[in-house]
C-alpha cells in the first residue's frame, strides 16, 4: 500500500517525466536543426566542366560573386549527349565521403536564365564499398534529382525521398534490384548538370545555394530516447518499490515477534496470577480452590490404577491461645512456621493445602495408611520438639485416612472425622480411619 508521501513523490516524477518528454519533444520539431549549405563560401573543391573531353564544343564557365556561385554554360549539339556539369568534391579519398542519409530536405535557390531547357539534375556520387572501384568514379551509385529553376530564382525544398538512382547507372553496372535503393551515407562527389538536353542553348544560373537540411536527432530516435527514459524510470521505481516492500516486511516480522514475546510475556503473568489465586498468601500452601484440580486427578489415579492415596489433616491445637496471648500477629509468624514444617517433611509430589485457619491437609499418592500415618506421627513428634516463636511449646491433632471406593467428599469427611477424633481423645496425637465403616484405631499421645 502507498502512503501519501509515496503518493505525492510518484506524482512529481511523473509530472517532470511527462514535461521532460514534452520538452524534448519540442525540441526535436523545433530544433535540432542540422544544415549543410554549398554556395560560393562553401563550395569545396568545385569546377565547371564540358563536354569537350567526349568531343563536344560546349563550353562553360564559373565565378564566385559573394556567396553566389555564377555558372554560364554555352551548349552545342557536337557531341550526341552535350553537358554542362558543376562537380562538387567532397573528398578525394572516396571512402571518406559525406553522409547526407540524415538529411531530410534539400533546399535549391537557383535561378536560370538564357535560351534553351533549363532543367537541371542533381547527383549525389555515393561510393558504396562492395560494387564502387575507388578509381573510377562511374561506378559510384549515381542518386539523381532532377528540377527545373523558378524563373524568379525562389528556393525549391524537395524531400531527400525524392532522389531516385538512374536507371541507366543500374543497368550500366549491372546493380541487382535488392540493392537499387538510393543510398547517401558516404557521398565523395556532387554534381550538377544539364538535364540531357540535346539542343543549342545559351544559358545562365544564379546558384544562391544549395542546403541540405535535417535533424540531429530524429523524431524516431528522440521517440525511443523518451521510451527508453521512462522505462528505466518504471525499473527505478519497481525496484525501489520492491525494496520499501522488502524493508515493510521486515518491519511486520520485528513486529510479529515483538508481539510474540509480548504474548508470552502476558501467558507468563497470567500463569502467575492463575498461580497466585491458588495459592494461600500467608504460608505459600495451596489453597482449597489449588487442590481441587489436582485432587480430582490423584483420586481418579489412585482409583483406576489401584494405587493408595493418603489424606493428613493437621490441625494445631489450641491455637486461639497463641492469638489471645500473643496477638494475631505472632499466630501468623506460627502458622507460617506450621506449614513451612510441614513442607521439608513432605515428599516433593506430596501436595499441602491449607484447610482453613490453623487446619492443614496433606495429600499423598502412592501412600498407604501404614505410611501415611508414620508420617503424621513424624510431623506430630517434629510440632511438639519444634522451638516456636512465642517461646512455648505447641503440640497438633492428626487425622489420616486412605481413599477407598468411595465419593471424594466421603474420603474427606472420613479424615475430618479421624481429625475430630483425635481432638475428641485428648489433642497431640494421630487418628487413623482406615476403610469406611471399619473402626478408627488411634495412636495415643499424653494429652497437652
Ligand atoms: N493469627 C491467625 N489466626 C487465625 C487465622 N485463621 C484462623 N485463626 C484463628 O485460629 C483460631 C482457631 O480457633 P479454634 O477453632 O477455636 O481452635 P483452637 O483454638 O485451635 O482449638 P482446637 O482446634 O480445638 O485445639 C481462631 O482464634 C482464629 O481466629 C490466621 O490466618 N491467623
Amino acid at each position: 500500500m502507498n502512503s501519501p508521501d509515496a503518493d505525492r513523490r510518484l506524482h512529481t516524477a511523473v509530472s517532470i517525466l511527462l514535461l521532460v518528454s514534452i520538452a524534448l519533444l519540442a525540441w526535436q520539431y523545433l530544433g535540432l536543426n542540422r544544415v549543410m549549405r554549398i554556395d560560393g563560401e562553401h563550395a569545396y573543391g568545385v569546377v565547371a566542366i564540358a563536354d569537350t573531353d567526349e568531343g563536344g564544343t560546349s563550353v562553360t564557365s564559373l565565378q564566385r560573386q559573394g556567396q553566389r556561385l555564377l555558372w554560364r554554360c554555352r551548349l552545342s549539339p557536337v557531341y550526341e549527349w552535350p553537358y554542362c556539369e558543376l562537380r562538387f568534391t567532397f573528398s578525394a579519398d572516396p571512402h571518406q565521403g559525406l553522409d547526407f542519409s540524415r538529411f531530410s530536405t534539400v533546399a535549391l535557390k537557383v535561378k536560370a536564365d538564357g535560351n534553351g531547357s533549363r532543367r537541371l539534375r542533381l547527383f549525389l556520387r555515393n561510393f558504396d564499398t562492395g560494387s564502387a572501384k575507388a578509381d573510377n568514379p562511374l561506378t559510384w551509385r549515381l542518386n539523381e534529382l532532377q528540377f527545373e529553376p523558378h524563373a524568379d530564382g525562389s528556393e525549391i525544398e524537395v524531400p531527400m525521398r525524392a532522389f531516385n538512382v538512374a536507371s541507366w547507372w543500374l543497368n550500366n553496372n549491372n546493380i541487382p534490384i535488392e540493392r537499387a535503393a538510393v543510398e547517401t551515407h558516404n557521398v565523395p562527389m556532387m554534381l550538377l548538370d544539364t538535364a540531357g538536353v540535346r539542343e543549342k542553348a545559351d544559358l545562365d544560373f544564379r546558384i544562391d545555394y544549395i542546403e541540405f537540411r535535417g535533424k540531429w536527432v530524429s523524431i524516431g530516435e528522440m521517440a525511443l530516447f523518451i521510451v527508453a527514459m521512462w522505462l528505466s524510470a518504471a525499473l527505478v521505481y519497481l525496484a525501489h518499490w520492491q525494496l520499501r516492500m522488502r524493508s515493510t516486511l521486515a518491519h511486520s516480522r520485528e513486529r510479529e515477534a515483538e508481539l510474540q514475546q509480548l504474548n508470552a510475556a502476558l501467558m507468563l503473568e497470567n500463569a502467575k496470577i492463575g498461580e497466585k489465586a491458588k495459592r494461600d498468601p500467608l504460608t505459600g500452601a495451596l489453597n482449597r480452590a489449588g487442590i481441587r484440580d489436582a485432587l480430582l486427578d490423584e483420586a481418579s489415579r489412585a482409583i483406576t490404577e489401584e494405587r493408595p492415596l493418603a489424606a493428613v489433616f493437621c490441625d494445631i491445637d489450641h491455637f486461639k491461645r497463641v492469638n489471645d496471648e500473643h496477638g494475631h500477629a505472632m499466630g501468623d509468624a506460627v502458622l507460617q512456621q506450621f506449614s513451612a514444617l510441614l513442607r521439608k517433611r513432605i515428599r516433593q509430589r506430596d501436595y499441602l493445602v491449607r484447610w482453613g485457619g490453623e487446619e492443614f491437609v496433606l495429600l499423598c499418592p502412592d501412600t498407604s495408611l501404614e505410611h501415611a500415618v508414620q508420617l503424621a506421627e513424624a510431623l506430630r513428634r517434629a510440632v511438639e520438639t519444634n522451638l516456636w516463636p512465642t517461646r512455648q511449646p505447641l503440640t497438633a491433632s492428626f487425622g489420616v485416612t486412605t481413599l477407598a471406593t468411595e465419593s471424594i467428599a466421603s474420603f474427606l469427611e472420613r479424615t475430618d472425622r479421624a481429625l475430630y477424633e483425635a481432638k475428641h481423645l485428648g489433642r497431640n496425637r494421630v487418628v487413623s480411619a482406615g476403610v469406611p465403616h471399619a473402626a478408627t484405631t488411634a495412636v495415643d499421645r499424653p494429652n497437652t
